[in-house]
């Protein structure tokens, strides 16, 4: 897997759901304590394979609920499947849910220093790259305000800056750039193009089809847990538009 950073070999993943109605936590309780709950099988991806390759700008699309988040998920490695294997080589920096990470009552610098660390930067290296985050996100004196305030695009551009601030050989890109506004979308694109041409391999999963097709070289189009195709971006966004 010379020129292959990501391979994904036959994931699953299976959810359990319960497929009984329960009009009350009390009467749910009591059938769970009674082992009467029933549960049925769910199938979030269902033996989905692919591969990506070394500075790859790679999309990935599907309606609501065909598996994106989950396979991204499970790429970052913060969700185990079911069953399926995932090959990455090097360090990946996950945008998503980035924001679970930030907590709302501290100051847009102390979420830095403590995303920074949830990330595994040093704190001397986080002290480092300071202004250069701070910079980019573009926040002002917001900076110095608990995030609370903030707007969600505020919230997306502090999430991206602290991401990319490393060079990591693969990033994960979710909707953050799409809550950012036009010249902040701007400024990330042409951070993740330089990003591909110094190596690193983009996932990018967006509901805006138009930045996906003028960004990334190839797209996996999901549905329904299942690989529907895999092609160039032009060809696939166009199939998904007239699906
Ligand atoms: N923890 C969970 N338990 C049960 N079902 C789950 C769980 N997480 C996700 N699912 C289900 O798995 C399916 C895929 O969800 P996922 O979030 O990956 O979809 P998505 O393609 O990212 O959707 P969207 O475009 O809405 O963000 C959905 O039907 C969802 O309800």
């Amino acid at each position: 897997m010379n020129d292959i950073a990501i391979q994904v070999s036959n994931i699953t993943m299976k959810y359990r759901l319960a497929s009984e109605k329960v009009d009350s936590l009390k009467h749910f309780i009591i059938k769970k304590f009674k082992k009467e709950m029933k549960y049925e099988d769910f199938y979030a991806l269902k033996n989905v394979s692919f591969s990506v390759n070394k500075g790859e700008m790679f999309g990935i699309v599907g309606m609501n609920g065909a598996g994106k988040s989950t396979m991204l998920k499970i790429i970052a490695g913060v969700q185990k499947p079911t069953q399926g294997t995932v090959e990455r080589k090097g360090m990946i920096a996950p945008l998503i849910e980035l924001g679970a990470g930030f907590n709302g009552e501290l100051t847009g610098m102390e979420n830095i220093m403590l995303n920074g660390l949830l990330l595994g930067y040093s704190k001397k290296f986080i002290k480092e790259k300071l202004d250069e985050i701070v910079e980019f996100a573009e926040l002002g004196k917001f900076i110095h305000t608990p995030l609370k305030n903030y707007s969600s695009g505020m919230k997306a551009r502090l999430g991206f800056s602290i991401a990319t601030v490393v060079k990591p050989e693969i990033l994960i890109v979710d909707e953050v750039l799409s809550v950012g506004d036009f010249k902040f979308k701007e400024k990330s694109e042409q951070k993740i193009n330089a990003m591909t041409a110094n190596g690193t391999t983009v996932l990018f999963v967006s509901h805006s089809l138009g930045q996906v097709e003028s960004i990334c070289d190839r797209v996996l189009w999901l549905e329904q847990g299942c690989v529907k195709e895999i092609g160039p971006s032009k060809e696939i966004i166009s199939k998904f538009k007239n699906s």
